[in-house]
């Protein structure tokens, strides 16, 4: 038997400060309504929420590229983050966090020092190469300390000429603060987005922390946190939007029903979730998954997107090629969860979940790559292909997101070989 299910992102409820990294205070929590209601409900313009705290060409430039209506994180957020409080940033994913803190960055920043003045920490570059783009487009010095980086060559720019904004993975940050490449004295404004992935390594927690205290002052910096999963939440999701659709079928036929949704949902682009190759697979000279889901959709797929890969054992150039080539194009991107976080690919009408996530975040996460455009109508849904032995995960996720799956006949809809 085969079934579908329906699901939709809401609202995230305030949750308990993290407090692993001591001795930050965190003074504000909020909870959000669903994306589309909070662009409605927008009064004031971004220019009126940001008056006389943003540098106007920072906000000339937000306007060029359409941020003109605040969102509803945005909308309550900036306020007390352009005060210079900390702040939690807690709320679904595509609610437009990263715009609200990189305003808080904007707000804060001497644009005429030549110091380190903010630092966003990001958990993979992907992220770090999208924020540090939103950042440099806005005309400020930003430089990206990420993984797989030439980090020889930016120590020696940094040097020169310490960029206002640094946008880093923990593992370079500490490789060139320890290098004494730059100083960490004059940071105003420390962001931490995806803290929950973060705070989920212990040793990207010791390494962030011992820099913090060894190089900067707590006291004088506004610390920000963002996710759409902090840890230690009472409740996650309520209120649907939009559909999002699972199916059971067996692990053979998994290809071939994906095949078919992507000719049934004809999706604007998708994003298609496959599991990491485990180790004895590695040792056992198999190919990953996510290259033969790839290979399978080049040869099978009639449809006009482009299919790419992205996977971690892709060398950084080539995981660079693929990201910037899903940019502004029609495209079935397979990947494993490296491109669940962060990833803001507003086209991306379509999830499907080939292996199931590990975790209800992960699947939260995943889901949240979808429905990013805040004034749009597009059509967006998740589909999860499920073995009838795993019916029992998908309902753990349910009832710890608190979201609701409707199961569909799978022989009625498709015929597959
Ligand atoms: N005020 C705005 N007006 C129009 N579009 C916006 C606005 N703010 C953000 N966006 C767009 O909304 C999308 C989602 O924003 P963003 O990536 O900041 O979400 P997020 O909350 O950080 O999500 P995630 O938790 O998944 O990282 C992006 O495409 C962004 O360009």
């Amino acid at each position: 038997m085969a079934v579908a299910a329906a699901f939709a992102p809401g609202s995230l409820l305030p949750t308990t400060p993290s407090t692993h990294l001591a001795p930050f205070t965190l003074r504000f929590r909020f909870s959000l309504l669903p994306r589309r209601a909070a662009v409605v409900a927008a009064a004031a313009t971004l220019r009126e929420v940001c008056a006389g705290r943003v540098p106007d060409h920072v906000l000339q430039r937000a306007e060029e590229v359409g941020y003109v209506v605040p969102t509803e994180v945005q909308e309550q957020s900036l306020p007390l983050l352009l005060s210079g409080q900390d702040c939690i940033l807690h709320a679904q994913t595509g609610s437009g966090k990263t715009l609200a803190y990189l305003l808080s960055v904007f707000s804060a920043i001497d644009f005429s020092r030549s110091s380190v003045q903010a630092l966003v920490v990001v958990p993979t570059r992907e992220l770090g190469m999208q924020v540090a783009r939103l950042l440099a487009a806005k005309a400020c010095t930003v430089m990206a300390l990420l993984d797989g980086g030439m980090l020889k060559r930016q120590k020696s720019w940094v040097k020169a000429e310490p960029p206002a904004v640094i946008v880093a993975t923990v593992a370079s940050l500490c490789q060139m603060v320890e290098r004494r490449a730059f100083s960490l004295q004059s940071m105003r404004v420390l962001v931490i987005d995806e803290v929950d992935f973060i705070f989920g390594s212990s040793k990207q927690v010791s390494s962030l922390r011992k820099i913090l205290t060894s190089y900067s002052a707590a006291s004088s910096r506004q610390t920000i946190f963002a996710s759409a999963s902090i840890p230690q939440h009472n409740r996650f999701l309520h209120d649907c939007v939009q559909h999002k659709w699972t199916k059971i079928c067996t692990k053979k036929e998994r290809l071939h029903v994906l095949l078919s949704l992507l000719e049934r949902d004809a999706p604007k682009s998708g994003i298609i979730f496959v599991a990491e190759q485990s180790e004895r697979s590695k040792k056992a000279g198999n190919p990953p998954s996510t290259t033969v889901v790839a290979e399978f959709l080049r040869n099978a797929y009639k449809g006009s997107l482009d299919v790419l890969l992205l996977e971690e054992d892709m060398n950084f150039n080539a995981r660079a090629a693929s990201f910037s080539e899903v940019k502004g194009r029609g495209f079935l991107l397979v990947s494993t969860d490296i491109a669940s976080r962060g990833f803001d690919l507003p086209q991306t009408s379509h999830i499907y979940n080939f292996d199931l996530p590990k975790t209800a975040t992960d699947y939260l996460h995943r889901a949240g790559r979808t429905g990013r455009e805040p004034f749009s109508r597009l059509e967006c849904g998740v589909t999860t292909l499920i073995t009838e032995d795993e019916h029992f995960v998908l309902q753990r996720f349910q009832n710890e997101l608190k979201f609701h799956c409707e199961e569909l006949p799978l022989e009625s809809m498709f015929t597959f070989s």
